[in-house]
């Protein structure tokens, strides 16, 4: 379990390269000023934004698929965790999903900061983003599962990973989906916080899953 700043800031770095921690350490500088003009986080999160934000954004890394297509991110907020896995892996093509104005405008200005040209936002609802098929889909704090599920489903084919973030509720929200659902997902533990889950699965989800 990462228990620590120090922990949490090795775990990352064992998963990417010193030029993608110099991006995440510049994103952390800009987030904590930002948090002063709008909430993009939690205030008492920053103490650890490591552990609560940058760590917990990027052990979906190795759960996903960042090789395989386009990483799908919904509700990114203020960029967790899509903009992790976007400063992580730089070749990875990223799609961040805000409707926002103001975390959609931090967004576009943390990529122009960033130098990141994998990543764009669809600053809109998700109802409004055209379809294309995603490699992998995360969410965090997004919906639940169900709701999730039935928003980004069109999204979704028979090689897409799904990486949900699901806290203190992963297995529940899974045991709540159709019987076939339940069969395409399972559940990790969180690296950074004892008491949560992750859900993860693959393929297409349909309402007759
Ligand atoms: C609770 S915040 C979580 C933000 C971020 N994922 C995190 O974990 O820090 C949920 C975000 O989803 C966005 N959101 C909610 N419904 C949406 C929709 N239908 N389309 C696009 N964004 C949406 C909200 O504006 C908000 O920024």
């Amino acid at each position: 379990m990462i228990a620590s700043e120090e922990q949490a800031r090795a775990y990352v770095g064992s998963l990417c390269d010193e030029e993608a921690m110099d991006r995440l350490s510049l994103l952390v500088g800009d987030l904590v000023e930002e948090n002063q003009q709008q909430n993009l986080v939690a205030k008492a999160t920053l103490e650890t934004v490591w552990q609560r934000h940058i760590a917990d954004s990027a052990q979906l890394l190795p759960l996903g698929s960042p090789t395989e297509g386009t990483w799908l991110d919904l509700g990114s907020g203020a960029g967790f965790p899509g903009l992790v896995i976007a400063a992580m892996r730089p070749e990875a093509p990223v799609v961040l999903v805000e409707s926002r104005k103001r975390r959609v405008e931090w967004l576009n200005r943390a990529l122009a900061r960033t130098g990141l040209s994998n990543c764009r936002v669809e600053g809109r609802r998700l109802e409004q983003v055209e379809r294309f098929a995603a490699g992998t889909i995360s969410a965090r704090a997004f919906a639940p599962l169900d709701r999730l599920l039935s928003l980004s489903a069109r999204f979704s084919t028979g090689a897409t990973s799904w990486v949900l973030p699901k806290g203190r509720s992963a297995e529940q929200e899974v045991q709540g989906l159709p019987r076939a659902g339940r069969a395409m997902f399972h559940v990790e533990q969180s690296l950074t916080d004892p008491e949560a889950g992750i859900v993860v699965g693959r393929g297409q989800w349909s309402e007759k899953s």
